[in-house]
């Protein structure tokens, strides 16, 4: 039985952009706990342990999960049922499997049919990420302020979320607990939607006729902003579309009326109409909460890895000034007073601000991560 008070032996399966990042965050803030991990890949177990992120990786999922108290599930969705079932059956009394799937309502459904007695099963999904995908990927800070849905079953004992919750907030995390249902319907209109349509949006524009190729060129912060989330991986999008897609198709016939009314508004020259579309969009927009707004917006944030110096950030900010890049805001996070170093987060305007940064930052040494 691993039920004791303190973790001590966390296992990741999927070591890819998420569960590199939790493997990366979680030994940051836990350096003595015990972290193993495994994928189909190869190469990502190879790189973790380069880096010194984990302390085993294999390819046996049996191996990978076999002593572990917390076991995060970080595959893609349509492969986190049959890994459930998988490390149910191998997993230690007392175990707590949670896993980062973008969909809640079937992993759930699948954890409750095949949870031995004992073995104890929360869903989770990090509301944060990038476009990005494998453990190349992966970013230690990428959880920090960043809300963590919670979707335990009816059995799941309070120990077990308030265990996990604690675990989360130890990395920066902000855990909400959630009913299954409500989080799909929230997050398929909030994060599923939006990537449908970014995507449909690039396709449109892909079609339209312009053999000089004035649209690449021309492309600037309202497209890039609003298409970024289509370069991410079209597989794990197929996994999530499917596993959403009743209310997916629900969210995109309710875009379409709106795209429909706004046609119709054109096509008569309604001018307040028009107006009165985009002041709806604005007002809701702006209104978002600061907090979460600072969530979405590490768009234009470029996260540094610091040393311990005198002088460090003026360098940083002059280097960029040099190169004409102005600096909106910045902060340190993970600064700790027994560690050397430690992030520091720099807010650009824009994304080819960002870019050239990251680019002139690299050059002279510095490791860069965008969220
Ligand atoms: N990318 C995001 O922004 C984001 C954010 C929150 C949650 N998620 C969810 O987290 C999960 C992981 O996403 P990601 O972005 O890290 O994807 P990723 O492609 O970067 O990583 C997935 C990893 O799982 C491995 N894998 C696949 N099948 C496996 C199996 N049977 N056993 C072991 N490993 C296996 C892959 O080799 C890969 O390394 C997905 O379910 C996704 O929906 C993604
Ligand atoms: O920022 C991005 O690149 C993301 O797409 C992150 C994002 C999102 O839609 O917000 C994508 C999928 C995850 O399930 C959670 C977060």
């Amino acid at each position: 039985m691993l039920s004791g008070t303190e973790i001590k032996t966390i296992s990741i399966v999927g070591l890819g952009l998420i569960g590199g990042s939790l493997a990366k965050a979680i030994r940051h803030s836990h350096p003595d706990w015990q972290i193993t991990g495994t994928d189909i890949e190869e190469k990502h177990l190879a790189l973790a342990l380069k880096e010194g992120v984990m302390d085993k990786g294999t390819t046996s999922l049996e191996e990978a999960v076999y002593n572990a108290q917390v076991i995060f599930v970080c595959a893609p969705v349509g492969a986190i049922p049959g890994l459930i079932k998988e490390i149910a059956a191998h997993a230690p009394a007392g175990a707590i499997i949670t896993d980062t799937g973008s969909t809640k309502e079937a992993i759930v459904r699948t954890a409750m049919e095949c949870l031995p007695p004992g073995v104890f099963f929360v869903g989770g999904h990090p509301m944060a990420g990038t476009e990005h995908s494998g453990y190349a990927a992966s970013i230690p800070h990428l959880f920090e302020n960043a809300y963590y849905v919670l979707t335990p079953l009816p059995s799941t004992p309070a120990w077990v979320i308030n265990r996990l919750t604690s675990l989360l907030s130890s990395i920066g995390a902000i855990p909400l607990v959630m009913d299954p249902q409500l989080h799909d319907r929230i997050v398929g209109a909030i994060s599923h939607l939006p990537h449908v349509v970014a995507s449909a949006l690039v396709n449109a524009v892909q079609e339209i006729d312009d053999p000089q190729h004035f649209k690449e060129r021309l492309a600037a912060g309202g497209f890039r902003d609003i298409t970024r989330i289509a370069s991410s991986s079209p597989q794990m999008w197929r996994d999530i579309s499917l596993s959403n897609r009743q209310r997916l198709v629900e969210l995109i016939e309710s875009t379409v009326r709106h795209l429909n009314a706004f046609c119709k508004y054109l096509d008569e020259g309604s001018a307040d109409e028009i107006e009165d579309f985009f002041w709806r969009a604005k007002k809701f927009r702006d209104s978002l909460p600061r907090l979460q707004s600072q969530v979405l917006l590490p768009y234009h944030d470029l996260y540094v890895d610091i040393q311990d110096r005198p002088g460090i950030i003026g360098e940083i900010a002059t280097l960029l000034g040099q190169h004409s890049i102005n600096i909106k805001n910045l902060r340190i996070i993970n600064s700790r007073e027994d560690e050397p170093g430690g992030c520091l987060v720099l807010s650009l305007a824009d994304a080819v601000s960002l870019e050239k940064a990251r680019q002139v930052l690299t050059e002279e040494g510095y490791k860069t991560y965008v969220k």
